[in-house]
């Protein structure tokens, strides 16, 4: 299965085709969505919440990040891969944004990384990156790491003066190079225009449903999350499902059933 390449994304919005993104922390999770022909796997922070049990994406580490992206990487042979850069590993300079994003593709083999923000400064970022043959998906509207700032995770550009500045952070990264964007949690109203606006594909979560395309947290999707966002959807009850799995196994190691005799 030939493996998907930065061009795919371009194609694919002139295509009118819908991109599909889906987060993957460990090994087998990345070999099912790989199968299922998922476009993009993001090594979400998100896994710090879902995977880790923080409560919120600011504690995790780069070591942690390449420890899963490792694990991600020998299961997608198809899927572009993309890992996020955790918290304060890409935001104080941008040589210190070059070596995170050199680190993870050279010790996990990731196709490119993602950042928060389209403020002058991580723009400058974006440029830097792209010019050192790093692809970079970029994320605007609700970024999680700047949850204190923002007070939560709270809806983004609801006002016209938030949506403005929105809009020409979109432009403004795609001008960097970024070869796509996560809109999140913002008014579908909004993320179709940003996406009519820009030449590159965005990928919609909590943003409506004319982006490019749609990512979601995987946990959200599989319901193995505690709790999901109100955009998310559930298509199954992993949780429900693993806990009669397991309720099975002890019911029959208790009677003597498992293994037979
Ligand atoms: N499992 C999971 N799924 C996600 O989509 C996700 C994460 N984790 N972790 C990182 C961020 C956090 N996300 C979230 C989390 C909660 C809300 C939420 O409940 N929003 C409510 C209340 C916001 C508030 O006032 O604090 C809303 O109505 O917008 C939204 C996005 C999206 N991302
Ligand atoms: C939800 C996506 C966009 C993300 O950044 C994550 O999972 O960390
Ligand atoms: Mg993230």
């Amino acid at each position: 299965m030939a493996a998907l390449s930065i061009h795919h994304f371009r194609q694919a919005k002139q295509d009118g085709q819908p991109l599909v993104a889906l987060t993957a922390a460990d090994y087998a999770t990345a070999q099912i969505l790989d199968k299922a022909g998922i476009d993009l796997i993001l090594v979400g922070d998100s896994l710090a919440m879902t995977s880790l049990g923080y409560t919120s994406t600011l504690p995790l580490t780069l070591e942690a990040m390449l420890h899963h992206a490792q694990a991600v990487r020998r299961g997608v042979e198809r899927a572009f891969l993309v890992a996020d850069l955790p918290f304060m590993t890409y935001q104080v300079q941008k040589e210190q944004a070059l070596l995170s994003a050199g680190r993870l593709m050279k010790e996990a083999g990731v196709n490119g990384v993602k950042l928060e923000g389209g403020y002058p400064d991580m723009v400058e970022t974006v440029a830097f990156l792209v010019q050192r043959g790093i692809p970079v998906l970029g994320h605007i509207g609700l970024t999680p790491q700047a949850k204190h700032q923002l007070g939560g995770y709270r809806q983004q550009g609801k006002t016209s003066p938030e949506a403005e500045r929105l809009r020409q952070e979109a432009l403004n990264l795609e001008q960097a190079g970024a070869f796509a964007l996560v809109l999140e949690h913002m008014p579908a109203e909004l993320a179709a225009q940003i996406s009519e606006q820009v030449g590159i594909p965005t990928l919609g979560i909590g943003a409506g449903p004319d982006c490019d395309g749609q990512i979601l947290v995987t946990h959200d999707l599989l319901g193995l999350s505690e709790r999901i966002p109100p955009f998310a959807k559930a298509y199954t009850n992993l949780r429900q499902t693993i806990l009669e799995a397991v309720q099975a196994f002890v019911v029959e190691v208790q009677k003597g059933a498992f293994p037979p005799s």
